[in-house]
Formats: C-alpha cells, sequence, structure tokens
C-alpha cells in the first residue's frame, strides 16, 4: 500500500499557499464612476468626473470633449461610442532597440497618452493597488510599497495585436506593469505571459463575460515576456499603468468585491477547495490531529514583549493577509477553527521540541528552566512534530519528544521561529546571562478524526 496517499492533496495544499508566481490577476468590482472614461484633448484631464458629469451636454456638443461610460457599453448593441473612442486613437508604437517604432506588422493597437483621456478609476480607493502589492510583492518585499503611474489608454479593436516583447523599465525603480481591462464586449485579445519555462494566459474576455461594473487586472514583473493575441470581435479597452517600487507600508486584507485568481494563495475559495480534498481523504489523519501552519507574513507585532503589554495575538485575527488571511476565512467556512498561537523552540540549546502558546509570557529574571516556565504558565509542548518535506520518498520529517500530554501537530508550511514577539529572561547555567525567548506566529486547526469529519459535519465538500 502506498505510505501517503494523501501525499498529492498535501502537495496541493502546500503549493497553493507558498506558490510565488511573476503575475498576479483577478476582479474587481467598480463603482460607476470608475468606468466612465473622458478624452479629446489636453483639457480631458482637467475635467473632474463628477463636475463633467454635470455638464455633459455641452461637453459632448464639442467635438473636442468626449464622454464615454464603459459600463453601458457592456450592456448595450450599440459600438458606435467605442468607434469613436477607437478612432480618437493614434496608432501605438512600441520600442525596438534604442528608438520607438511604429510596425504593425508586430503591434496592431490605438493608443491614447496620459493628457488626452481622464479615468474615472481610482487604483487607491478600489483596493486595485493593495490587490497588486498583495498579489506581487513576495514576504520579503511586501513592505515596500507599489507606486503607479498611469502609462496609456490602448483600444485593441477586431484584428489588433501586440507580439512578444517585454516593457521597457522606464526608470531603476520601475519593476513592473499592470493592465487593466475594461468590461467592453470582446472576444480573444488574451494576454499570455512567458517566464523561464512557465506560460501563463490571461484572458479578460472570458473574466469579464457577463460582468458589467468589474475590470480584470493583470500586473507582471518586467522580465514577465508576454503578447496580446489578435482580438477575434469587439473592442477591447485597457489602462496600462508602470510599477515602482514605493515607500514601505503595512497592507490591508483585501478589498471587497475582489476576486483574485492568481496567485492561489492569495483566492480563500482555491484554499478552501485544497484544504477540503486533503481533509476528505480517509487516510489523512484518520484518527484526528492538529494541522499547523506558519503565517507566510509579516505583522505589526511589537518585537518586544513585556508583561502588561497587550497579547499580540488578540488583533492579529483582524490584519491577516493574502495567504494568511485566505486560509483563515478557508477554515471557517470548512467548519474547522483556526487558532493563532506562537510557537517556540530552541529556546534551550539542543533542545529540539516546540511549545504552544495561547499568549505571550514574561518569563522573569530567574529561570533556570525556560521549558518548565512556559508549560507551567500555559504553554502546550508539541510531543509529535510532523513538517511536511514536499518529497514523496519521505513526505515527513519527524521529532518526537517521550511524553503522552503534548500535541501531535503535523505542519503543512513550518512557523519561522523568530517572526513573532519575544521577551527577555535572565537564564542560570555555568553562570548568569541574558537570553531571549523568541518566538514565531503560527496557524493551527484541530482536525477531527475522520468518521466524524466525514459524517453530517462534513460541511467542506465544495
Ligand atoms: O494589453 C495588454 O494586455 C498588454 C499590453 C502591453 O503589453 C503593453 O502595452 O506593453
Ligand atoms: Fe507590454
Amino acid at each position: 500500500m502506498d505510505a501517503c496517499p494523501e501525499f498529492p492533496l498535501l502537495q496541493r495544499l502546500k503549493t497553493t499557499l507558498t506558490m510565488s508566481l511573476p503575475y498576479c490577476s483577478g476582479i474587481l468590482e467598480v463603482p460607476p464612476e470608475a468606468l466612465k472614461l473622458y478624452y479629446g484633448g489636453q483639457d480631458a484631464r482637467c475635467v473632474h468626473p463628477v463636475v463633467a458629469s454635470l455638464r455633459l451636454p455641452s461637453l459632448s456638443s464639442k467635438p473636442s470633449h468626449r464622454f464615454i461610460d464603459l459600463q453601458e457599453t457592456a450592456t448595450s448593441n450599440d459600438p458606435s461610442g467605442l468607434e469613436a473612442l477607437a478612432n480618437a486613437c493614434e496608432q501605438a508604437r512600441f520600442g525596438r532597440g534604442e528608438e520607438t517604432v511604429l510596425d504593425e506588422t508586430y503591434r496592431k493597437a490605438g493608443k491614447m497618452d496620459t493628457d488626452d483621456f481622464m479615468t474615472g478609476l481610482d487604483i487607491e480607493a478600489t483596493g486595485l493597488r493593495d490587490a497588486v502589492q498583495l498579489g506581487l510583492l513576495s514576504d520579503k518585499d511586501e513592505k515596500r510599497g507599489v507606486r503607479a503611474e498611469l502609462y496609456k489608454l490602448n483600444v485593441y479593436g477586431e484584428g489588433a495585436f501586440f507580439k512578444p516583447h517585454k516593457d521597457t523599465p522606464r526608470s531603476q525603480s520601475m519593476f513592473g506593469s499592470l493592465v487593466v481591462v475594461f468590461p467592453t464586449p470582446h472576444a480573444g485579445g488574451a494576454l499570455v505571459l512567458r517566464h523561464n519555462d512557465d506560460q501563463f494566459t490571461f484572458d479578460a474576455a472570458a473574466l469579464l463575460s457577463g460582468r458589467t461594473s468589474s475590470i480584470a487586472y493583470v500586473a507582471f514583473f518586467s522580465d514577465v515576456e508576454h503578447e496580446v493575441a489578435p482580438v477575434l470581435s469587439g473592442h477591447r479597452v485597457t489602462l496600462t499603468y508602470n510599477l515602482y517600487y514605493g515607500t514601505r507600508r503595512n497592507i490591508p486584507a483585501p478589498a471587497r468585491g475582489l476576486e483574485v485568481f492568481q496567485p492561489p494563495h492569495a483566492s480563500a475559495s482555491t484554499v478552501k477547495a485544497a484544504l477540503a480534498a486533503l481533509l476528505d481523504a480517509p487516510t489523512f489523519l484518520p484518527r484526528g490531529g492538529t494541522l499547523g501552519f506558519g503565517l507566510r507574513h509579516a505583522y505589526p507585532i511589537p518585537k518586544v514583549w513585556t508583561h502588561g503589554m497587550e497579547s499580540p495575538l488578540k488583533s492579529l485575527g483582524a490584519w491577516l493577509k493574502g495567504s494568511d488571511a485566505a486560509l483563515f476565512a478557508a477554515c471557517t467556512a470548512l467548519g474547522v477553527k483556526p487558532h493563532l498561537r506562537l510557537v517556540c523552540r530552541d529556546y534551550e540549546p539542543g533542545c529540539e521540541s516546540e511549545i504552544v502558546l495561547n499568549q505571550m509570557l514574561e518569563l522573569g529574571d530567574c529561570i533556570e528552566s525556560p521549558e518548565a516556565a512556559l508549560l507551567s504558565d500555559g504553554g502546550r509542548r508539541v510531543t509529535d512534530s510532523y513538517t511536511f518535506t514536499g518529497d514523496a520518498q519521505k513526505p515527513w520529517e519527524s521529532v518526537l519528544y517521550r511524553d503522552s500530554f503534548g500535541l501531535t501537530v503535523h505542519w503543512v508550511t513550518k512557523a519561522s521561529a523568530k517572526d513573532g514577539p519575544r521577551s527577555a529572561y535572565v537564564a542560570y547555567g555555568n553562570e548568569a546571562s541574558l537570553d531571549w525567548l523568541y518566538t514565531g506566529v503560527c496557524l493551527l486547526v484541530d482536525v477531527e478524526p475522520y468518521v466524524y469529519r466525514s459524517g453530517e459535519r462534513g460541511a467542506w465538500r465544495v
């Protein structure tokens, strides 16, 4: 019999939570003003959408000022507004070597410069900039912040395309591009991305089908080659933004109305499906147990904890982001309670066991055995600790500590030992010395025995 038949399911869950991609994509529901577009010469940028909408009749009577509600085009059969927008565009050029060239065998599309139009889409207020930051920057870079600079409006009519290329970085801090696709009726025009040996397709026409108040977005790093396949019918209207590293900032949880497709870890429904498939396997933890996940993002937890400070775990649930938020939501949706905990290990040289805490402790200044102090203050020892390796030959790496009162934890992803708060204590060995209790933050999930979870309460089946 296969030693670990649920291996592919574990692998899927781990990959879902940790996979890093060179791009992110999704759909965002936006307010009506975000789909309003003013164009037609220098003055278009000076027209505030609210003021402009009051003055529409006089505006539209002037041929140099035009307005289009892209939401209306999504439901009407009259393409004249989109044709007028397409006609107001110039032919798009592109960079070839040192030059900017026009070559319709390589790129066929219309373009408008930022001086000549004004979009009602506010990428800050709608949460789009945050979605890009969350989806594209890894754990290590996530606090760098993203600044998005509007670059062009493009209209790809029937037969328009853009052959494979990489975007020209406009400065050293430019690291990528963001493309927003409006819900205008069109077919074809998928964006194909290539990176190393991987290929990804972002088909906005398919993603937006049946939606009138959403935009589709894709953001990718500058080293990603990409091409726009020919548009088969209709008009593909896009905004492109150059992405720069910005100033450090914390990012909030995903915006309302945001549906993330990539990366998978930022989508609660993808994480839920992967976790549900694992819990549905009769061979996985047949007698129940505890699943452990290290949090993958950094949080504004005070680094040094002293007695009297608020519990660092108290408000963390509301702060979770990206994969952590998705995992928490997925557990809740499946009816398995996620518990945020601190875990410490290696606090004593040579001792590899872990102790899980539900609050931070201050050990004080006369500690001979920090381990005993932690255990007497509510800490629980992980007596059987298994870490998923991702290696089919030896799926679990285990550390067993013979003690029948502790916890058995199966770590799908491991908590980094030092990303939580820490507190100082004086350890007495041969001589007294200042030492630190280091903690990591993790999420523990109690899994019921298979007979219970597969019964009536197996509500996680999706
Ligand atoms: O419209 C797209 O999806 C990509 C456009 C593009 O590659 C560009 O403008 O450089
Ligand atoms: Fe491009």
